[in-house]
C-alpha cells in the first residue's frame, strides 16, 4: 500500500458546537492507483483528504505515507512532506490572478528537486498557446489545466484532488479526467479524488464511500472505463 490510513478520527468545536467529523477510519491505497472518494455532502470526504494532506491534523490515528508516519510531525516537516510528495487540486483553481499561466506554474517549480520538464507539461496540459497569458484570460477548463500543471511540475508522488470538476461544464470534467488518466498512466502518480460525480467511481481502481465519518463500502474496480467514455460527467 502507498497509503495506509489506520483509526484515523477528527473531531471539530467544542461542547454545543462538537462534531465528530472522522469516526475512526480504516483504508489504504496502492501504488499507482487513482481511488474516489464519494459520499454525502458533510460525510467528512474533505477532511479525509485534508489529514492525509497535512493540512489538517487528526485527534488520533495513523496515516502512513509510502511507509512513513505523518501524524505527528512538526509544522516544519509537515511543509517538507507537502513540498516533497504532494499536489493539490481544488475545485476553485486558487491561481495568482496577476501571474501568468506560466510564471503560476514556476512558483512550483522552483520549489521542485526534480520538477518535470515545463514544456512537455505545457504540451501534455494543452497549455501552450495560453502560457503568457493571465487567469482571468482563461476559461474555467484552462484554469483548471493550469492548476493541474502547477500541481504536477514538482512530479509529486500522490495527487489530491477535490471536486477537481466541480465548478466544470460536462465536456471540460471529461477533458480535466482525461489527463488525470494520462498523468497517472505516465507518471505512475497515485491520485485521490473527492467527488460527488457517480461517473467517475467508474474509471477509478478503487472507491471509498464515507457515510456519517465512516466507510460504509470500498472496492477495486476490475474493469475500469476509460475517462474518454464516462457519460453523465
Ligand atoms: N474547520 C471546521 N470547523 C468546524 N466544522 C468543520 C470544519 N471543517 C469541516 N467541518 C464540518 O465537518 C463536517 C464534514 O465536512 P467535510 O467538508 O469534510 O464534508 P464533505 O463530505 O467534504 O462535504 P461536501 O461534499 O459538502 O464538501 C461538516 O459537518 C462540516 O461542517
Amino acid at each position: 500500500m502507498y497509503l495506509e490510513v489506520k483509526s484515523m478520527k477528527k473531531s471539530y468545536g467544542q461542547n454545543e458546537s462538537y462534531i465528530q467529523v472522522l469516526k475512526g477510519i480504516t483504508t489504504g491505497v496502492k501504488r499507482g492507483h487513482i481511488c474516489a472518494i464519494e459520499g454525502s455532502s458533510g460525510s467528512g470526504k474533505s477532511t479525509f483528504l485534508n489529514c492525509i494532506g497535512g493540512l489538517d491534523t487528526l485527534d488520533s490515528g495513523s496515516i502512513l505515507v509510502d511507509g512513513k508516519e505523518i501524524v505527528g510531525l512538526k509544522q516544519n516537516e509537515l511543509s517538507d512532506y507537502r513540498r516533497d510528495n504532494l499536489g493539490f487540486i481544488f475545485q476553485f483553481y486558487n491561481l495568482v490572478p496577476n501571474l501568468t499561466v506560466e510564471e503560476n506554474i514556476q512558483v512550483c517549480e522552483y520549489l521542485a528537486e526534480n520538477p518535470l520538464d515545463m514544456e512537455e507539461l505545457l504540451d501534455i496540459l494543452g497549455l501552450k498557446e495560453h502560457q503568457k497569458k493571465f487567469p482571468s484570460q482563461l476559461s474555467g477548463g484552462q484554469q483548471q489545466r493550469c492548476a493541474i500543471a502547477r500541481a504536477l511540475i514538482k512530479n509529486p508522488k500522490l495527487l489530491l484532488c477535490d471536486e477537481p470538476t466541480g465548478a466544470l461544464d460536462s465536456k471540460t470534467s471529461k477533458d480535466i479526467l482525461i489527463l488525470l488518466e494520462k498523468i497517472n498512466k505516465k507518471y505512475g502518480t497515485t491520485i485521490l479524488i473527492v467527488t460527488h460525480n457517480n461517473s467517475i467511481k467508474k474509471m477509478v481502481h478503487k472507491v471509498i464511500d464515507i457515510k456519517d465519518g465512516q466507510i460504509s463500502k470500498e472496492y477495486e474496480n476490475e474493469i475500469r472505463v476509460p475517462a474518454e467514455k464516462l457519460e453523465d460527467l
